[in-house]
């Protein structure tokens, strides 16, 4: 079901290179739908099958990111319903980035709240940028609730486990400069700059060369968790793969020649 003024609880935008998602139900803080969940599914395919987009920003409408699961609709039919019935399998949530990878880097800009749900999607992006008045929280068991986006994996493995363990059993929020200092977001900005310094580190991601782009985010991934001497075989299959390309070939003959490169993602 769409917006009172039909608008869709999701939408997405392509600007060249960059493929702009913007959670839209502002009225309820962007709470998280079906229709919302399966909007950003598609959009998730279409960033990584669309050579086109090299990068993607995920962001809220009307100064908000996102508020998580719709309380109010689950007060009305228990998830559980959909877990049990097998419509929904709560170990991979593809709209929320759980069991699902993108294979291009995605950029969070966020203003206003990012709670429960919306603190565990940012989890699934790979640069951060919040509006100096942004918070943060994940406020499951306070409704007695488990955190199903993943933060019960993910946190720990993203800020120190003392303070993920914190910030998961009691769910106090915290607000925009604590996360940066945490390392849960990587920039705050004036409130409502979010999305414009989001699109300039898109913007620089989008210019570098896709192929070592994508290529340095799959390592990145991979080689979470596994000792190093464990990660050297596959970083260096992949950066032969890079090496080989017609795009690094371009890059060190534009340096010499003094002009931009022109990548063409081969
Ligand atoms: C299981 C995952 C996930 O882990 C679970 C969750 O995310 S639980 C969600 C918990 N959310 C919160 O605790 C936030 C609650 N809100 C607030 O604290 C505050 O509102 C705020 C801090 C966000 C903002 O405060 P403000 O003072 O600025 O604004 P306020 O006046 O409070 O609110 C303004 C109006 O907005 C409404 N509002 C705010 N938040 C929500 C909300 N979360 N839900 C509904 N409405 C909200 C508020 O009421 C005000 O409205 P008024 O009309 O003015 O009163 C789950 C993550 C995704 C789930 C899946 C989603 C899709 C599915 C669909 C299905 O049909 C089946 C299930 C499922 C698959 C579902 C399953 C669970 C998830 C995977």
């Amino acid at each position: 079901m769409a917006n009172d003024d039909g608008s869709p609880h999701c939408l997405v935008e392509q600007e060249g290179h960059v493929l702009v998602v913007t959670m839209n139900r502002p009225r309820a803080r962007n709470a998280l739908s079906g229709e919302m969940l399966e909007i950003m599914e598609g959009a998730w395919d279409r960033v990584n099958e669309d050579p086109e987009i090299r990068v993607c920003i995920l962001t809220g409408a009307g100064g908000y990111f996102c508020a998580g699961a719709d309380l109010k609709s689950m007060s009305r039919k228990a998830p559980s319903e959909s877990f049990e019935s097998g419509e929904y399998d709560p170990s991979r949530i593809k709209g929320l980035l759980k069991g699902f990878r993108l294979t291009k880097p995605l950029v969070a800009a966020v203003e206003g709240p990012a709670i429960a749900g919306g603190t565990e999607i940012l989890q699934g992006t790979d640069i951060r940028v919040a509006g100096e008045s942004a918070r943060f929280g994940i406020s499951e068991a306070r409704w007695s609730l488990y955190p199903m986006g993943g933060s019960a994996v993910r946190l720990p493995r993203q800020i120190p486990y003392t303070v993920a363990a914190e910030l998961l059993l009691t769910g106090r929020q915290v607000p925009a400069p604590e996360a940066k200092e945490l390392g849960l977001i990587g920039h705050v900005v004036p409130d409502g700059q979010a999305l414009t310094k989001a699109r300039e580190l898109a913007d620089m991601v989008a210019a570098n060369g896709p192929v070592a782009v994508q290529a340095i985010l799959r390592t990145i991934r991979d080689s979470e968790g596994k000792h190093e001497d464990d990660a050297w075989a596959d970083d260096a299959a992949v950066g032969r793969t890079v090496f080989a390309s017609d795009d690094a070939k371009e890059g060190p003959r534009a340096f010499a020649e003094k002009r931009a490169p022109q990548f063409t993602g081969r």
